[in-house]
């Protein structure tokens, strides 16, 4: 799992080190040297004659990069040092002089900015406010025409986080660097993992500088090995009931194909068995899926609303209050969001809301809370906790990022592996998958009350294993993610 601290807890962790006199800086340093050494030879060069463009800022994360560029110029690179501040480290300068570095005049950044192949961005990290204010501000600006420009980019490599970004609530204020690589001190931060400023960092690798940080991350994202951890294999003592009855209300004859996906995501996701609520199109489910069995029925997990029409919702009402009744987890997709702007003011945390941004916005402004599509957007993060904080419900909001967050514990910060997956009736796919996870330790979580946690960590699990199944170079049809669901969760399980 990577987990991500906000910079206070991570302030807070270095301090007693750096009073202890641990050279974390130079350890710092020393990972964005290896970072970039190994960028340039991925690419065909070698360090000795190559160009480096050391940004340099007034804090420490300019003194990580002053003293990257004085291992980088020992082992032979032409390396240039913009001061940008109007102190920077001095001994990192010093020791950066020393191995035969030299400062730029100020008017000679474009042309320094275009000769150099890689940038050590440590302008600012864990100390920057965003936005950037001037003169920063415009040097980011310049900095990114160049790149545009130029005709080979320039490999980028961030000390800690691409400067401009939010570091605490993924937001992009203003102007931000985006980097080939960022090189994160220790942990990453939550803008490392959150969209949109995770957008902006390339791959992320943590250094490890030493520092364990013993709070709880606000940020985390699961990996294959955290799906198998989470998983539950069928065993010898299991039967179809024991694995899971997934009640499906969704589709009609609006959008009948959603009655389909979901079902398949349900079935991929190995519910032991899937019934179907929805007698209008059970008959073209059944074409698709002879598996699923008909009409009401005990149920330990429901998936209620993809593909129903907001003109038929009440007919939701009866499998949703039943679910809360018998504390049974339900998805609510789509249609049955809309259910949820009257009444049902304070839900539980096995109620499992998926909305997409636009949803969002309409479920919020419901409770009274307005955000616009545009400010859920810009700062998911906090939407999505405020979204579980006045419902009480876990909250997973799709895109390209998934954002799953419950009433306590970190946000899930899920990536997809594949933009494909932006295609209509994913999301169906994905409520069904959700639905047999759920169904599967269903009887765990209502035994554990309302299992604080748990439901926000399997909707992540959902999460990996659907970005998992969209993973495609090509264009994928939502019923392909469906059927590939099976194998993406084998291989979770057993590599
Ligand atoms: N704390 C430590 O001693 C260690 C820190 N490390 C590095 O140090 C960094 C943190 O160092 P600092 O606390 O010095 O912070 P920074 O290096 O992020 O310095 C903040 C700088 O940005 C400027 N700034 C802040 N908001 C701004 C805005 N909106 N517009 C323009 N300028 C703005 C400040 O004036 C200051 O010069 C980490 O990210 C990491 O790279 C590592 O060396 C490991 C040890
Ligand atoms: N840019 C993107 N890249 C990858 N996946 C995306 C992107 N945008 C959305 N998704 C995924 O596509 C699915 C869309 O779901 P949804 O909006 O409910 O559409 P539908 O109702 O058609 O299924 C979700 O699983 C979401 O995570
Ligand atoms: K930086």
């Amino acid at each position: 799992m990577l987990r991500a601290y906000r910079s206070s807890d991570v302030a807070a962790a270095e301090r007693p080190l750096l009073e202890a006199g641990v050279p974390l800086m130079e350890r710092a340093s020393f990972a964005v040297a290896t970072v970039a050494a190994r960028e340039l030879k991925r690419r065909g060069h070698t360090v000795t004659g190559s160009r480096i463009l050391i940004l340099a800022g007034g804090g420490n994360n300019g003194g990580d990069a002053l003293y990257a560029g004085a291992v980088l110029a020992r082992r032979g690179a032409a390396v240039d040092i913009l001061r940008a501040g109007d102190t920077v480290h001095e001994e990192g300068l010093r020791a950066a002089l020393d191995a035969g570095a030299r400062v730029l005049p100020e008017d000679h950044v474009a042309t320094a900015a275009r000769a150099a192949g890689l940038w050590i961005d440590g302008l600012a990290g864990l100390g920057l406010r965003p936005p950037l204010r001037e003169p920063l501000a415009g040097l980011v600006t310049l900095l990114e025409q160049e790149r545009d420009a130029a005709p080979d980019e320039p490999i980028v490599i961030a000390v800690d986080c691409p400067t401009g970004i939010g570091i605490d609530d993924g937001g992009l204020p203003g102007p931000a660097l985006r980097a080939t690589v960022t090189v994160a001190m220790a942990v990453p931060k939550p803008g490392l993992l959150a969209p949109p400023a995770s957008r902006l960092c390339g791959r992320v690798e943590v250094a490890d500088i030493g520092l364990a940080i013993a709070e709880p991350p606000a940020v985390a994202t699961l990996t294959g090995a955290d799906v198998a951890d989470v998983l539950r294999e069928p065993d010898e003592s299991d039967h179809k009931y024991t694995r899971g009855v997934v009640l499906l209300g969704t589709g009609s004859p609006e959008y009948p194909g959603a009655a389909v996906l979901t079902a398949g995501g349900a079935l991929g996701g190995g519910a032991g068995m899937v019934r179907l609520d929805s007698p209008e199109v059970a008959h073209l489910v059944l074409r698709s899926y002879p598996e699923i069995v008909l009409g009401m029925g005990r149920a330990q997990a429901a998936v209620l609303g993809s593909g129903v029409p907001v003109s038929d919702i009440e007919r939701l009402r009866a499998p949703l209050d039943r679910a809360l009744d018998e504390q049974y987890p339900v998805v609510l997709d789509a249609g049955a969001l809309a259910l949820l702007k009257d009444g049902y003011a304070d839900l539980p945390s096995t109620a499992v809301l998926t909305p997409h941004a636009g949803e969002l916005a309409e479920l919020l402004a419901a409770r009274g809370e307005g955000l616009t599509r545009q400010e859920i957007e810009a700062a998911p993060i906090r939407a999505v906790r405020l979204a579980a904080t006045v419902t009480g419900a876990t909250i997973v909001l799709k895109g390209s990022t998934d954002l799953i967050a419950g009433p306590d514990g970190p946000v899930y910060a899920q990536p997809a592996r594949s933009h494909w997956r932006a295609t209509a009736g994913a999301g169906d796919v994905y409520a069904g998958l959700l639905g047999a996870l759920l169904a599967g330790v269903g009887e765990e979580i209502s035994r554990a009350g309302h299992g604080y946690g748990q439901p926000a960590l399997l909707a992540a699990a959902a999460s990996w294993i659907h970005a998992e199944a969209a993973h495609s170079n090509g264009p994928i049809r939502a019923g392909q993610i469906a059927d590939r669901i099976p194998a993406a969760i084998a291989g979770a399980l057993h590599g």
